[in-house]
């Protein structure tokens, strides 16, 4: 399944496969002649007979020609190698993006940064020259048996044996490599998942005075790690080279078996040193194929995770029939049931009605629910039971995309990134202009301290926002939102970390800007309410009329 799997994969790349192929064949046969020419050299010396001129001509010229063939193929295969990896991340990422929300509650950051990171360059090296060593490989060593068979039967008959055991040592050790590759995937996940978590929580970190206790978690993990990268690569390291010395024996031990009865009596110096130079090249295929079977069982792990990850469904509201450019903005939960998997229901038989361009304040405890259903309407999850709607069509009838392109979300924890200002605001568009990015800048009261920042709308903001106060990234957060103009608006505690008076001032500018425009505004800020056409209360999953 998995062999299926990674040739199909392969497949895109089949004509940069097929030149790395064709090169390494190229290597194969050059340096099938070395040991050729190289043998009459040796057998000339010792014989002194005739001139050695030509032979050592040759010999090096087949070594130059391998040399280049050898650079040659080196540039290819890295090239197919960027390649691969290159699309393997765009793939991994474009799918990520369009998973649920809930694939990501119950998934690993590091985990899913160490298939980007680790086992996209794992299986791209694989793909990229496995195909041409396998069958490089294989010629080279039934080239090599070959010449040893023309040379002398009886004396080549011991190297099937050798290929039998070969291919017996491997199946052995294959179970316990492929067991110790998942392990140590597993610790590399958890090494980047703490250094993820370092930076992040640094701030906190660095408040409690807790750096020792990070550095602990880290070095923990670290020393799992570092174990089970010995354990893999002890393993490792005996293959190649027990293998070649398995040959190099075998090959000793018959010349010392033959040499006892008349064989090699009738061999010449330069058959001799033909045979050996030929054993000696088989070991080399011998050697080659082990590792690639070494990595084949690393990249068998890899490919397992990958497939997990890309076999999940993306959000079906992806594929939805209808598409939505303009709506109303007229909302209606029914009867809606909602509870996150392994939790209790937050939400149990939820209605709510809401007008086009009606402001409808939603309150409740912490918990309670009003985030869960704000990320409802904007088909984050989808309801158990029950059914909300868009100007009357439910919404899971509609492509997500537009769905959410009609809906300005300005969630209850910011979201920048590290990008200038007018590059943060600017993403809530797809084309965004100069006038609008003013426009939504002043309505949201973000205007004033932009023009006061070092570079104006230019100025970068670090990581989340980091050179911001909280107050002006939820301003910007807003300003984006607000960008759109979108027909519907959910405000999430939009207004939470605003001053008295910046409050007042966009609760001022916003009995003009809101007009037409439906809104659901979660907050508990009075000034906040007071835009409120009117007030529904959460309370143990349904929703109260309060005013
Ligand atoms: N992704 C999630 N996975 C599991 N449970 C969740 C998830 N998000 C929220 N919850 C739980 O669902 C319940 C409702 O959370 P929600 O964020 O909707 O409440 P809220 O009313 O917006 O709270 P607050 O006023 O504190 O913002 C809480 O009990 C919370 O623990």
């Amino acid at each position: 399944m998995q062999a299926q799997e990674l040739i199909s994969r392969s497949r895109p790349y089949r004509w940069m496969l097929a030149l790395t192929v064709f090169l390494s064949l190229l290597g194969a046969l050059a340096s099938l002649a070395i040991p050729w020419f190289a043998a009459r050299l040796l057998g000339g010396l010792l014989e002194r007979g005739t001139s050695l001129a030509p032979v050592a001509g040759l010999l090096v010229t087949a070594l130059f020609i391998q040399t280049i063939i050898a650079i040659t193929n080196a540039l290819v295969s890295g090239s197919v190698s960027a390649r691969v990896l290159a699309d393997f991340r765009g793939e991994i990422h474009a799918h990520l993006q369009r998973l649920p929300l809930g694939f990501h509650d119950q998934s690993d950051r590091g985990d899913l940064l160490s298939l980007m990171a680790w086992d996209a360059s794992r299986l791209s090296t694989f793909i990229s020259h496995w195909l041409a060593s396998a069958i490089s490989s294989i010629f080279l060593a039934c080239g090599s048996l070959a010449v040893l068979f023309s040379i002398d039967f009886r004396l080549a008959l011991v190297m099937p044996f050798l290929f039998a055991l070969f291919f017996m040592g491997q199946k052995l050790v294959g179970r316990k490599l492929r067991s110790i590759s998942a392990k140590v995937r597993e610790a590399e996940v958890n090494v980047i998942a703490t250094a993820q978590q370092t930076l992040e929580m640094l701030p906190a970190t660095k408040a409690f005075a807790r750096e020792q206790l990070q550095d602990q978690k880290y070095a923990q993990n670290l020393e799992a790690s570092r174990n089970q990268n010995v354990r893999q690569s002890k393993i490792l390291a005996y293959l190649g080279p027990a293998n070649q010395l398995l040959i190099a024996i075998a090959v000793i031990v018959t010349l010392l078996l033959v040499s006892r009865g008349s064989a090699t009596q009738s061999l010449s110096a330069t058959d001799l040193f033909g045979f050996l130079l030929y054993a000696a090249l088989l070991s080399r295929p011998i050697g080659l194929l082990a590792n690639l079977f070494g990595e084949l069982n690393g990249a068998r792990g890899s490919l397992e995770r990958l497939l997990e990850v890309l076999k999940e469904n993306p959000e079906p509201g992806y594929n939805a029939p209808s598409r939505l450019d303009t709506c109303r903005g007229i909302i209606s939960f029914c009867d809606v049931w909602f509870g996150y998997p392994g939790r209790q229901e937050t939400l149990c038989g939820a209605n709510l009605e809401i007008k086009s361009g009606e402001i409808v304040a939603l309150t409740g405890d912490n918990g309670s629910g009003k985030t869960t259903l704000a990320q409802l309407l904007l088909g984050f999850y989808s309801p158990q039971r029950g059914t909300i709607r868009l100007d009357g069509l439910d919404i899971e009838q509609i492509q997500v995309q537009d769905l959410r392109r009609l809906i300005g979300y300005v969630p209850q924890q910011t979201l920048l990134f590290n990008a200038s200002v007018r590059d943060n605001i600017g993403w809530g568009a797809e084309r965004p202009d100069e006038q609008r990015l003013m426009r939504a800048a002043r309505l949201s009261q973000a205007l004033e301290f932009i023009e006061s920042l070092p570079e104006g709308f230019d100025t970068v903001i670090g990581e989340h926002g980091v050179r911001l106060s909280g107050g002006q990234r939820q301003r910007l957060a807003l300003a984006r939102a607000l960008l759109n103009d979108p027909p519907i608006l959910i405000l999430d505690e939009a207004t939470s970390m605003y001053d008295l008076d910046g409050e007042a001032a966009f609760v001022e500018a916003c009995q003009t800007a809101l007009v037409g425009r439906t809104v659901l505004l979660i907050t508990h800020r009075p000034a906040s309410l007071e835009l409120a056409d009117r007030q529904v209360h959460l309370q143990q999953g349904k929703l109260e009329k309060l005013s």
